[in-house]
């Protein structure tokens, strides 16, 4: 991310475009989490699937077959409706939108333009310290996928996505700069993932956005927007806007005006295309569709859904402060969940805040949370991996931290044992593996002082140099020989003790 924000947003970020105002407003399609599509019973599929293994005669649109709605696709629109503060509208409303393509084989999409499920909501963006307004949510079915096989010149249908259920999530003209739109995004991305409705992959198409931007001069009114469709990643997302902003002003500059287009991106060369103007604009002849009823809800099961809406971001990370943990412990346990660590794979075993939670009952928040993120994090991130990859469950985790918290095993000696558990997945308790690592802590006695006092001894004379600076009070150069002596035990002596003892033998040797 910050190595995008220094290509779009160079010293000068304020003064880019210097005396314009750029509007944006985004229309989200996200896929609907649910195992079966929109209106028929298939399964929805993944990207990995062989092509138009998932379609029944509904979705390939034969003659005859009926749409049926799935109730589970209505439930989580509700619940992002719910998240979005929209209102919900007791009583929405299917319309055909015609258009001929061949990724549609009914020659019409359903969707909800003319009645949607809910209008008005905002979706906040507590780091932006700003919001951005919902102007409507609808069910709508996803289309089938083309590709154009260009050296055999051929098309292909894979009618796999064929009627999934999608929501359009449309915001009001609210955003005014790249950073905003992928501020909004991202958040929209991890409150679509914290209520379960979506997963939000931009990566794997679950989420796409259209952009429509335009830019006036400061204290105008708006001006014509472009609509950029269907792009695929934050970046690009952020790199079209750019573009397109620059290409209004370099018109309008050049005594030219915009017109209302809807426009393409080329991730080649970083800009937008034309697609149509307003004026080739299909005419979809929207009609109700003659086949589904109104959708109707009872305040009950509106009720229903409200009382089962999990803890959304903004709660959660208040909750989080509110037991101590500071802002960024907070933004690294939320980062993970929100999968903006590389590489999510959309498919979270436990999420982070989660797996925090469980290790917390009755355990110290801090201390949890350092494990969890300086070194569970860490170790997981120097492996190239992921959250999702952990390994170590709940049970282990708080086995090792009771460990450490109680001296059984020192801090060093349980940052190895976290290690080897990463190496060699087990479900074997904690203790019996610090036991046959040799890593539990020496108890506290005579044997154990006059180990530590040999191997005190050893350091000092390994480290004559390190030891005279020590002597004259270099608290650096101390901690040095702490770690010679924690290497010499294998971890298993106290630091502090270590000290302690070293301290004690250096003012001695004056
Ligand atoms: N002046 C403007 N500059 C930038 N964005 C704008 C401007 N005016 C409106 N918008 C945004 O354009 C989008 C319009 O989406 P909407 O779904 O309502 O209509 P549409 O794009 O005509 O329909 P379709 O769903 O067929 O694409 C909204 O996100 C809105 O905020
Ligand atoms: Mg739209
Ligand atoms: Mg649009």
């Amino acid at each position: 991310m910050a190595v995008l924000q220094l290509q779009l947003a160079p010293p000068m970020f304020a003064y880019r475009w210097p005396g314009w105002e750029v509007v944006v407003g985004i229309e989200v399609h996200a896929q609907i989490k649910s195992r079966r599509k929109l209106f028929s019973e298939t399964l929805t599929s993944t990207l990995s699937e062989a092509p138009n293994t998932h379609v029944s005669p509904y979705d390939a649109a034969f003659p005859g077959t009926l749409p049926r709605l799935n109730p589970t696709c209505v439930k989580l629109a509700l619940r992002t409706a719910l998240a979005l503060q929209s209102d919900i509208h007791l009583r929405s409303a299917f319309d055909r939108k015609h258009y001929f393509y061949a990724d549609l084989p009914s020659g019409y999409q359903i969707t909800q333009q003319y009645s949607p499920l809910a209008t008005g909501g905002v979706l906040e963006l507590p780091n932006l310290g700003t919001s951005v307004r919902v102007k409507q949510i609808q069910l709508e079915q996803d289309t089938a996928k083309s590709t154009f096989d260009r050296r055999r010149k051929l098309s292909h249908i894979d009618l796999n996505r064929a009627g999934t259920g999608l929501m359009e999530i449309v915001s009001e003209p609210d955003m005014r700069s790249p950073e905003q739109a992928a501020e909004y995004v991202r958040t929209l991305q991890a409150l679509l993932r914290a209520v379960g409705s979506s997963d939000g992959n931009m990566e794997q198409g679950s989420m796409r956005c259209d952009v429509n931007v335009s830019v006036n001069r400061q204290g105008e009114p708006p001006g014509t927007r472009c609509e950029i469709k269907n792009l695929n990643s934050v970046k690009f997302m952020m790199i079209a806007i750019a573009s397109e902003v620059y290409r209004h002003i370099d018109l309008i500059d050049a005594g030219g005006t915009v017109s209302q287009e809807t426009r393409g991106f080329d991730e080649d060369r970083a800009e937008t295309f034309r697609l149509r103007s307003k004026e080739d604009a299909p005419d979809y002849r929207y009609m109700p569709d003659p086949n589904l009823p109104p959708l109707l809800l009872t305040s009950k099961f509106i009720d229903i859904a409200r009382q089962s809406m999990p803890e959304l971001p903004r709660a959660t990370r208040a909750r989080l402060l509110d037991v101590g943990l500071t802002e960024n412990n907070v933004d690294v346990l939320m980062a993970v969940d929100s999968g903006r660590d590389i590489g999510f794979d959309g498919e979270m075993k436990q999420g982070a805040v989660a797996y925090f939670d469980a290790l917390a009952e009755g355990r110290d928040p801090k201390v949890v949370v350092n494990w969890m993120t300086h070194e569970l994090l860490g170790q997981l991130m120097s492996r190239n991996q992921t959250f999702s990859h952990n390994p170590i469950s709940v049970a282990q985790m708080g086995e090792l931290i009771d460990l450490v918290q109680a001296g059984t095993v020192t801090g060093t000696g349980g940052k190895s044992v976290l290690r080897h558990l990463l190496d060699n997945p087990s479900s074997t308790s904690v203790h019996t593996i610090a036991e046959q690592l040799g890593l539990l802590a020496l108890e506290a006695g005579e044997e154990t002082d006059k180990a530590l006092n040999d191997w005190c001894k050893q350091a000092i004379s390994a480290l004559p140099k390190e030891a005279e600076a020590a002597r004259k009070g270099n608290e650096r150069v101390l901690n040095k020989l702490v770690g010679r002596v924690m290497k010499l035990s294998q971890g298993r002596v106290d630091a502090i003790r270590t000290k302690e003892v070293l301290s004690g033998m250096l003012v001695q040797g004056k």
